[in-house]
């Protein structure tokens, strides 16, 4: 039986004093496929990478949508300067005493907070990791429970990330469009269907750090479980230590995403799978820890507000068919997702109508 999240979050494990993965941490089957890396261009197995300032982007984010669900993306426009400022300061909110993380531990049910990530409530053995997750819109009273007295740090913290919220919320709105202009919609359509600018002008931001911690035996331990995003898409942000990587079929593998300065990591998450009726599929993936250096990394989500239906774009059904997915909003799949975890199926296959038949994911990377 999982040990439930609130008895987990409440014992703090120093990752720091350890030296040695205790079976609590270790993971079985983790080596079931191999590990290819994703970095060399021109081959199969590289990471598709988009300049998005580029001509021809949305074809290239179509192509990579629908191969891979995910794609490395530059020429965004967001400074690296920033990204080293917003990198900076996860690390030293990471370094800050247990006690004082603890201060701001997720509580059951809660959706922000410190602790091991949500899904692990769904997993008898604990991860690798730690991390944070906040709203941007909120983060000056959210991070008052890690700094209660704020302080130089808290301001320094809360400035950085409302910058780079300002810069990366901007380029959400711009990659939707791609995105929707890749799905065939005519910049007309974007801008007149209710619908789909709905979809632009209500989307949530999210953000979640994560702290991989340098492990004595990282061949046993895992940073965070393979899975996919629930939202819309997410940028991640990785520091220069690899460690995400991406599953991929015919031969099943899991791909190492290079770390590419600069870039984001682009996740098609499964509620766009949803709204482009399966076209643009989202990526299982999983975050690998290593021995010398701590990994730190930020997931931005985008996703619908929580009561807005998400259905297939009437756009993306090709005529003559039905929708393959019924609409449901974000709380409602996550409570599917929850019983998908129960019971070893499929999330994506639980909300499908009788139009679509969804490999089994879940089974098929099931090395947890
Ligand atoms: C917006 C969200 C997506 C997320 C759940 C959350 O409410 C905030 C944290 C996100 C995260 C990050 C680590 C992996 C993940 C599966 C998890 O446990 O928490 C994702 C969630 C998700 O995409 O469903
Ligand atoms: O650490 C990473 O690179 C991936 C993080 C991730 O998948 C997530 O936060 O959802
Ligand atoms: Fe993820």
């Amino acid at each position: 039986m999982p040990t439930p999240s609130h008895l987990k979050s409440s014992l703090y494990f120093d990752f720091r004093a350890a030296r040695r993965v205790p079976e609590t941490h270790a993971w079985a089957g983790l080596h079931e496929h191999p590990v290819v890396d994703g970095g060399e261009e021109g081959t199969e197995d590289a990471v598709p990478v988009v300049d998005v300032g580029a001509a021809g982007a949305a074809a290239r984010v179509a192509r990579a949508a629908e191969t891979w669900g995910a794609f490395l993306m530059t020429g965004h426009g967001v400074p690296e300067t920033l990204l080293a400022r917003v990198e900076e300061r996860i690390a030293r909110m990471f370094a800050l005493p247990a006690a004082q993380k603890m201060r701001a531990v997720r509580a059951p049910g809660e959706a922000c907070g410190y602790g091991s990530p949500p899904i692990s409530s769904f997993f008898s053995k604990c991860m690798w990791s730690e991390g944070y997750t906040f709203s941007p819109v909120s983060l000056r009273s959210d991070l008052r429970r890690l700094w209660p007295k704020t302080g130089h740090d808290y301001r320094l913290f809360c400035d950085v990330m409302e910058e780079f919220h300002k810069e990366v919320r901007k380029l959400a709105d711009r990659l939707l469009e791609l995105f929707l202009r890749a799905l065939g919609l005519t910049g007309e359509q974007i801008a007149g269907v209710e619908a789909e600018r709905k979809i632009g002008e209500t989307m949530t931001a999210t953000m979640h750090l994560n702290w991989y911690p340098r492990c004595p035996d990282p061949q046993r331990a895992l940073g965070l479980i393979a899975h996919t995003d629930s939202g819309f898409f997410t940028f991640v942000l990785q520091s220069l230590v690899p460690g995400l990587q991406l599953f991929r079929r015919g031969p099943d593998r899991w791909v190492t995403v290079p770390a590419v300065p600069g870039a984001f990591v682009v996740n098609v998450g499964d509620l766009f799978h949803i709204l482009t009726n399966g076209r643009f599929h989202s990526v299982y993936h999983r975050a690998v820890v290593n021995r010398d250096r701590d990994r730190i990394s930020l997931g931005y989500f985008l996703g619908p507000p929580p009561h807005v239906k998400v259905a297939p774009l009437p756009e993306a059904v090709p005529h003559g068919r039905s929708p393959a997915y019924r609409a449901v909003t974000w709380p409602e799949y996550m409570a599917v997702r929850k019983k998908a975890f129960t019971t070893g199926g499929s999330a994506l296959n639980m909300v499908s109508t009788d139009a679509a038949i969804e490999p089994d994911d879940a089974a098929a990377a099931a090395d947890a």
